[in-house]
Formats: structure tokens, sequence, C-alpha cells
């Protein structure tokens, strides 16, 4: 376990899941420390750390930890796909164990470690009720009334899902940005343009909320394989294609199993200053 406060400044970790960037802070032993100006303030990838998604560690009674998550622009996620994932792993490591349980705003969630390395995590059913992901009105969130007509899924968080010729020639800032924003969405939404590029394989861009474009998203990717199974485009065991490199989604009976390389980047320490802004 990382010595995360013990001395100076306040001990963090950055890690990615396929360039999906985060900052860890290992908040076991002490009260909670994050707060949406210091989140926002370690985001800033000039003057802070930089990451798309912050994920503070908690203890829990009844599972090995708990888990909140921060957006860079300081706001808060229900769910982060990757971020779980790799802070499972870390947290496996520390345990010496190849399994954990852990609670967000989501619930109960569980991961393993597969023998090929990769790390997995069940994200859970997902949420397919309008007044669950939730939109405005009661719409029929399998075609949304928007351009293109996108499918509306929850996986702990809103995700609004394009199927595309080309998610190549999307103008992912320009359409991700309208898109987050727009009134359907009560709790602004993360959205996926997706284009089918074999058989179980999609190419995958994503905008998300509170973050704008990033490499990879983990529930994102959960909730594209989820709207192509029930568009029958394809089956419900999909790799996504993302600009940081590929994950698995797995739709099974008890759940949407995320798969996905983990790495753990560099630690540091922040600095009485910037804990000020706290
Ligand atoms: N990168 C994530 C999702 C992070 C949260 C999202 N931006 C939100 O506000 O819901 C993932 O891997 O799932």
């Amino acid at each position: 376990m990382m010595d995360m406060g013990a001395t100076s400044g306040l001990g963090f970790m950055k890690m990615h899941g396929a360039g999906n960037d985060f900052v860890v802070i290992d908040s076991r032993g002490r009260g909670a420390v994050m707060s949406a100006g210091l989140a926002r303030a370690l985001g800033d990838r000039h003057r802070g750390v930089g990451f798309d998604q912050l994920a503070e560690i908690r203890d829990h009674e009844g599972a090995d930890f708990a888990l909140d998550f921060w957006n860079s622009d300081g706001s808060r996620a229900g769910a982060c796909g990757n971020a779980t994932r790799c802070v499972c792993d870390y947290i496996m490591r520390d345990l010496g164990r190849d399994a954990v349980a852990l609670v967000t705003a989501r619930g109960r969630l569980h991961a393993v470690r597969r023998t090929d390395g990769l790390v997995s995590v069940n994200m859970g059913a997902p949420q397919l009720l309008w007044s669950e992901i939730p939109l405005a009105r009661e719409v029929v969130p399998d075609s949304l009334p928007l351009a293109g007509a996108p499918a509306a899924v929850g996986m702990g968080n809103p995700h609004c899902v394009f199927f595309v010729e080309d998610a190549e020639a999307v103008d992912l800032a320009g359409q991700g940005a309208a898109v987050e924003t727009d009134p359907l969405f009560p709790e602004r939404t993360n959205v996926e343009f997706a284009s089918l590029i074999g058989p179980d394989r999609l190419r995958l861009r994503v905008w998300e909320r509170g973050a704008g474009i990033t490499l990879a998203c983990g529930s994102g990717a959960c909730a594209t394989a989820v709207a192509a199974a029930r568009r029958g485009l394809t089956g419900r065991q999909v790799v996504l294609e993302m600009d940081g490199g590929p994950l698995e989604v797995d739709w099974r009976e008890d759940g949407v199993w995320l798969s996905g390389p983990v790495a753990h980047v560099f630690e540091g320490r922040l600095s009485p200053a910037m804990m000020a802004l706290a």
C-alpha cells in the first residue's frame, strides 16, 4: 500500500486504462479529502496534474473499499469503468488477491484479474428506463427524438449512443458538446459515436460529460455494446476499438462485464499550495 499522506503532502497515483487517465487518491484509514474545487484544480493539465477522472478510495464496511469519481471539470460521476478497473488492479495487488468487491454510487460491484492480465469489472445491469438513465421526459430510450435517432443507456451514468457510417468523420467536439447539454438529459450525458467494423467489432469515439474527448471510456463501451446488441447489430460479446486501444464488453446474465488493460504510471505528492485549493 502506498504511503498516501503520512509524511508531507497528499500522495496520489497516476494510472490509465487504454489512455483514459486518472489521478487516484487512497483515503483508506482516514477521512475523504476530495472537493469539487480540488478536483478541478488537479484536473488542469497545465497548472495541476491533469486527468480525465479522479478516483478517491474510501473504507467501506462489507466490501473491500468504496470508490468516488470526479470529472476534470469538478463534477461528480456515478460510474467510471476504466478507473474502477485501474483501482481494482491496485487494490488486488495491495491485498494479494485476484478478485475484489467494491461499492460505488451504483452499488456493489465485483472485479477480477484474468489469466491474460486484463482486469474485468462487472458494471451491473444496464439502465434502460427513461427515468433511470435519466431522461427529462418519457420517450423511448432505444431511439431518441434527436437527429440520428441515438439510443440512451444508463450504466450508473448517462450515455447517448449514435450509430454512424463512419465514426472517424464525426465532428466529435462540436456534436459531443451539443448533445452533452441537450435538454433531454437533465444531468447532461456522455456521448458515443460508433461504427460497425466487423462481426461483433465496433469503432468507438467518445465525448465525456465533464471531461470532453477522451481516448477511451469504459462505461461508454458498455453502453454502446448494450445499444448495439439491442438493435441487433452485434451479439452480446463485443470488442470496441477506441482511440486508446481495444476494450472488451460481455453482456451476461449477471451484468455487463468490461475488460481491458491497466497501467500504473507514477506516484507523487501534492504541494500545500495545491491542497489549499480544497
Ligand atoms: N471514463 C469513464 C466515465 C467517466 C464518467 C463520465 N465522464 C460521467 O460524467 O459520467 C469510464 O471509463 O467509464
